[in-house]
């Protein structure tokens, strides 16, 4: 039986991910920090979900204390780490950006100081399409320069990125990292648009639609997401002899067993399509107020899916659609409206 540890398994992309490895046969050890960046009982019940299969363990610290982190990692050696903790959210990064520092830096660092020691097999972990920045060509390639986070989130994941290359080389150690793009689904975060605007259409009260309304993001639907990691796992770099065996399509290092992969729909939606979706399944109309672009906020996010569908043969199909229906049943049996 394979073990993987996943740091961010209370979180919203984790419990899927968890949830998948266990339906497949895998042992979890979940490693969470229960942060209270947002309701953290919506993390307990995550856990408490997971915790019905005697093959998952939850273990509660943070990334930032290496000692729990690596006596947890040495005890069970995993032969794979997926490493999705961390601080997320734009906009909070504007407000708090010391919590980036130390989930982001100091807690990716240690994480990979354990997966070094341990020789695991492969080294998985989050970065955003947040680092595509104010880039304007579309859709997101991943061998797209981008130099120009908007925000210290985007900053954060982009220097992740970076550390991750150089212990890929240092260490032979394989890693791949993720370009999320925008995640929605069944036990969501409430800090994101869904839930947001999902409350609010319940709730009957105005919700602000920034850029009045002209923004497009990629939404990937957590199932879809949760599957193309799963494929990525089985699927460790390989550093290459030279640069000229690389394929076009590929990002993977000419110097390092190293690759950045997106993880994205493939398909720019505009908000007020995905507000309309919502409308829909909801059975009401928003009340909406139309305000100004948000300071650190990008206009729009596409991301272009090759690499994911050449290395796994796998691409994300949920529709925006399909996917807000499924949100909402969620979001109506948890909440209880
Ligand atoms: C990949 C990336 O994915 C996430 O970032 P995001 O794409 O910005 O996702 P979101 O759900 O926060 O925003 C989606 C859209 O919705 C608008 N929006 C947001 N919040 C309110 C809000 O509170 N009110 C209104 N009106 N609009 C909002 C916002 O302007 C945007 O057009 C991260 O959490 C992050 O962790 C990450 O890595």
């Amino acid at each position: 039986m394979r073990t993987i540890l996943i740091t961010g398994s209370a979180g919203f992309i984790g419990y899927h991910l968890s949830q998948l490895l266990l339906d497949e046969g895998f042992r979890v050890v979940g490693y969470d920090g229960m942060t209270d960046y947002y309701d953290v009982r919506l993390k307990e019940r995550r856990h408490q979900n997971l915790m019905q299969n005697q093959h998952f363990s939850a273990n509660i610290g943070m990334l930032e204390d290496f000692e729990a982190l690596h006596a947890l990692a040495m005890a069970e050696k995993p032969d794979a780490i997926v490493h999705l903790a961390g601080q997320a959210g734009v906009r909070y990064s504007l407000e708090n950006p010391r919590a980036y520092v130390q989930s982001n830096l100091v807690g990716t660092f240690n994480v990979m100081e354990c997966a070094r020691e341990l020789r695991v097999d492969h080294l998985l972990m989050a970065s955003t399409s947040s680092v595509y920045g104010a880039n304007e060509d579309m859709p997101f390639s991943e061998q797209d320069k981008c130099d120009t986070p908007l925000t210290f989130y985007a900053a954060t994941k982009k220097a992740n990125e970076a550390m991750g290359h150089s212990y890929a080389h240092l260490w032979n150690l394989p890693i791949t990292m993720f370009r999320f793009f925008t995640v929605y689904g069944p036990w969501g975060r409430p800090d994101m648009a869904p839930i947001k605007f999902a409350k609010g259409i319940f709730e009957g009260s105005p919700i602000d639609i920034y850029n009045n309304g002209e923004m497009h993001r990629d939404f990937t639907y957590v199932t879809d997401l949760v599957r193309g990691i799963r494929l990525l796992i089985d699927t460790p770099p390989d550093r290459p002899e030279s640069a000229g065996d690389i394929a076009e399509w590929d990002s993977l290092s000419p110097a390092a067993p190293y690759r950045i992969v997106n993880i994205g729909n493939n398909d720019k939606v505009r908000l007020m399509d995905f507000v309309t979706a919502l409308e829909e399944h909801c059975g009401r109309e928003a009340v909406k107020n139309f305000v100004p672009m948000q300071k650190g906020d990008v206009p729009a996010t596409w991301a272009d899916a090759t690499l994911l569908r050449e290395l796994t043969g796998y691409a994300p199909k949920t529709s925006v659609y399909d996917g807000v229906g499924k949100f909402i049943a969620w979001y109506r049996d948890y909440y209880r409206v």
